[in-house]
């Protein structure tokens, strides 16, 4: 079976790697030690919009509460995660690298800045190869992807700058395939990002640079999928994906590809706010897919043979599924009904193991010698768990973006197939089914490190949804009761953290923090994720009493997570990764 997963790989270890951990001084090896991360859930002011807080979550509170010294906060976002700056919000893709890493690597969006800025992005492979389009009919540079300021998966001023260098670089035609957020950036924004985009390519078109925006729709049903389904993975080497939900991606096929979707319009700002106004139940992330037409009624940049195409987003997990449809001859996940001879780049390499896609404009950010590999090596078992949404999260981004097992010998990764609605209607997701397993593989005595996430607080809080956050958060802290008590029977060791915070905060807020209302007097909810740091908490009866959080690390990251759950599981960690945040 081959391996397949999303993200960049292809990470060749440093010859000479000396694998062997030493032991911890008073931490014993063997004891049971279960991480839970709680994805979207930040320690952030308790009021009525704190969906965490306002859901009572006893289990949690209580390991505040009961362990003060046992119990702290730590940075997740920006710097502290890799992000260009700390005006950049954490997200789980940054943070479950740090946290399988323990070390602090320069990722995608700064990678990105610094090509752009160097300009060595031009003089790369990937620019060469997209440029040789350029000169033959009929030559449009396409753009696909997400236009916000977010900078999870993309940013618009880089798409900005690239299409500026292009022009002048002797591009001559620009067509901007544009997805609308409202997930990384407040809903609604669409409008705002769409109309700088729109006075942009204005400037494009005046300097000579035919440019304009050509399709688009909602990040969340169009294009933007992620995560094809793994089945149960025990018995292979392998990551295995194989569903996803591929008509989102098709729907995104149809728009930019075929220039066919059921709404056409002649800008991209009439298109947005038609739609809004006619679909009011939809919003940005959820919004129809679009065609920009021209007077004749003729789509203005279906995508052709001979065009060049680029994906701008730098974040791999949704655009895996869209690269493939570009890239493989061999293609059966739905009807292209036109598969167009493109040069086709992502703005990185986004699986490594697929060499996928093969031309890129920036190398990916190499992560080696991650936690796992040294856990293997020394010959931990693990147990590693989540639902879809999630999964790659506690493999794929834990493993520095390795889509295969480290070693299968001495993993186990079990994924719970999520639901496929909108997780509002069902906010218990399957923290219920993922506790069950994760029990289970505490009480089978043969596993020494279960890592798990909970992906609820996260997914339920991207829809804005205050109400379902708070059955979302209950459900969380039931799931993490029943792992504790697994973990109390078996003398054993926990650690519960997060990635990044998001159910914390469901109101959009002014300077002073006041939630912001709209005209009707609603608050207005938050849906992205928040700067919040992240509680980290500690015990279990195996846990040596002397054991707490030291405090001379007061701006501790997640990276730092990694060195103290190392210790947990036995072992002191190799000396350059961040300093643990124990003392013994
Ligand atoms: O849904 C996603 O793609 C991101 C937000 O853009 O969330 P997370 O980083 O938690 O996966
Ligand atoms: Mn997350
Ligand atoms: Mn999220």
């Amino acid at each position: 079976m081959r391996c397949c997963g999303f993200g960049a790989t292809n990470v060749v270890e440093p010859a000479k790697v000396d694998w062997r951990l030493l032991r911890h001084p008073v931490i014993k090896r063997g004891t049971p030690f279960l991480l839970c991360v709680l994805d979207g859930w930040g320690e952030n002011v308790e009021d009525d919009y704190n969906g965490i807080y306002k859901a009572q979550v006893r289990t949690i509170r209580a390991l505040k509460d009961g362990a003060p010294k046992r119990w702290r906060t730590i940075r997740a976002h920006g710097t502290a995660v890799g992000l260009p700056s700390d005006d950049d919000m954490g997200n789980s893709e940054v943070g479950h690298n740090a946290m399988g890493a323990g070390k602090i690597i320069e990722q995608g969006a700064g990678l990105v800045d610094t090509a752009l800025r160097s300009e060595k992005l031009y003089n790369d492979k990937g620019f060469s190869y997209i440029k040789e389009a350029w000169f033959n009919a009929p030559g449009t540079q396409h753009f696909i992807g997400l236009i916000s300021d977010g900078g999870v998966h993309s940013r618009y001023d880089q798409l900005a700058e690239l299409m500026k260098g292009c022009a002048q670089r002797g591009c001559k035609k620009i067509r901007v395939h544009g997805l609308t957020d409202g997930r990384d950036c407040a809903e609604g924004s669409s409008i705002k990002f769409f109309t700088e985009l729109e006075k942009d390519l204005e400037v494009l078109c005046k300097q000579g640079c035919d440019a304009r925006v050509a399709s688009g729709g909602g990040r969340m049903y169009v294009t933007m999928d992620r995560y094809e389904a793994a089945r149960n993975l025990n018995t292979s080497n392998c990551v295995h994906f194989e569903e996803a939900d591929w008509k989102i991606v098709e729907r995104g096929w149809q728009a930019h590809v075929l220039g066919e979707a059921p709404n056409k319009f002649t800008n991209s700002i009439e298109a947005i706010e038609t739609i809004r106004k006619k679909h009011p139940e939809t919003n940005d992330q959820y919004m129809p897919p679009f065609v920009i037409v021209d007077k004749n009624g003729a789509p203005v940049g279906p995508i052709q043979d001979g065009d060049a195409v680029v994906i701008f987003n730098f974040r791999a997990d949704r655009v895996v599924e869209l690269s493939k449809a570009f890239e493989y001859e061999d293609f059966k996940k739905f009807d292209r009904k036109r598969w167009p001879k493109v040069k086709f780049v992502g703005m990185m390499q986004y699986d490594g193991d697929l060499k996928l896609p093969k031309h890129y404009l920036v190398s990916p950010p190499l992560i080696e010698r991650v936690s796992g590999t040294y856990l293997v090596k020394n010959g931990v078992r693990t147990f590693a768990c989540s639902e879809t949404q999630k999964f790659g999260h506690v493999t794929f981004f834990w493993n520095g973006n390795r889509s295969g097992k480290l070693d299968h010998n001495f993993e186990t990764y079990q994924e719970i197939v999520s639901d496929n609605c909108p997780f509002n209607e069902k906010p218990k997701m399957k923290a219920e089914q993922i506790a069950k397993v994760a029990k289970e593989a505490i009480l089978s005595g043969y596993y020494d490190y279960i890592r798990v996430n909970l992906a609820n607080g996260d997914m339920v809080g991207h829809t804005g949804d205050l109400g379902a956050v708070l059955t979302a958060c209950a459900t969380v802290d039931k799931a993490v009761k029943v792992m504790l008590d697994a973990i109390e029977k078996v003398g054993g060791i926990y650690m519960i953290t997060a990635d990044h915070g998001n159910a914390d905060d469901m109101a959009q807020r002014d300077k002073k923090g006041k939630p912001l209302k709209d005209t009707e007097g609603n608050v207005i909810p938050l849906t992205s994720h928040t700067f919040a740091p992240v509680p980290c908490a500690i015990g279990g009866p195996g846990l040596p009493p002397q054991v707490e959080f030291r405090s001379d690390l007061p701006s501790a990251g997640l990276a730092n997570v990694t060195a103290t759950y190392m210790n947990l599981l036995g072992f002191e960690a190799p000396a350059d990764y961040e300093p643990t945040l124990l003392k013994w």
